[in-house]
């Protein structure tokens, strides 16, 4: 993927990056996942963890001015792409930040978050990768802390055992509501789709979702 990086007041505008040794050692120091902490005021905030070249959270950005947006990924070529996205739309309400989210935990604020996003994340196709998946019991927990009650969080994978993985704990933890009746649901048709949707459904992949509700 060829990327510009962007320019230095535009990085600076919309792009946050926090080494590990930062979130190991002076957690304390950085902004949390909250409106207050990173866009100065109360607005309801959305998350998007692993946005990758940030389709999907530039488009509810741009859908929902009375928002804030944050989307985090490991990859700094992805977020210089989703950075200059935001920035042609001229975008206010959204800010990127450059991390490991495994190690952002202790950022999370109770009920900070209207809604998460965790759509499309790395399977680990060898099976020693695979406990490094974003999506499990911790995950979970950290998220029906940071998520507010009647807030939503949202599961999007085409990976079939990563599914089983999801389904099986969402099933063992209990604590959220399913917004559908089903189990779960089959295809996903937002208005603007991802890089990595898109590149899923063109191979012909099922995708599968969950979207879930604090109670
Ligand atoms: C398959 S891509 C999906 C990207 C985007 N959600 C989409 O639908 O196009 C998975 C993304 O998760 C990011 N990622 C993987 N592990 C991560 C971690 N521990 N913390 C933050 N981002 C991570 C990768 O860099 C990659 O951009």
């Amino acid at each position: 993927m060829k990327v510009r990086p962007p320019d230095p007041e535009t990085e600076r505008r919309y792009l946050l990056r926090f080494t590990g040794r930062q979130l190991y050692h002076e957690a304390e120091r950085l902004p949390g996942l909250s409106s207050p902490e990173l866009f100065g005021d109360e607005r309801p905030l959305e998350l998007d963890v692993g946005c990758g070249t940030g389709e999907y959270i530039c488009h509810l950005a741009q859908s929902d001015p009375e928002a804030n947006f944050v989307g985090v990924d490991l990859h700094l070529k992805s977020l210089h792409k989703a950075v200059g996205r935001a920035a042609e739309a001229g975008l206010e309400n959204i800010k990127f930040i450059c991390a490991d989210f495994r190690q952002m935990y202790p950022l999370l604020r109770p009920a900070a978050l209207r809604a998460a996003y965790l759509h499309f994340p790395d399977p680990g196709i060898k099976p020693r990768y695979r406990k490094r998946r974003l999506f499990n019991e911790r995950f979970l927990e950290e998220m029906h802390r940071a998520v507010v009650p009647g807030g939503k969080l949202s599961l999007v994978t085409d990976d079939e055992d990563y599914f089983r993985q999801m389904l099986e704990l969402i099933e063992r933890d209990g604590r959220w509501r399913r917004t559908h009746e089903e189990p779960y649901l089959v295809g996903f048709d937002p208005p603007v789709k991802s890089r990595f949707q898109r590149m899923w459904e063109r191979r012909g992949r099922t995708i599968y979702r969950f979207e879930l509700a604090r109670p």
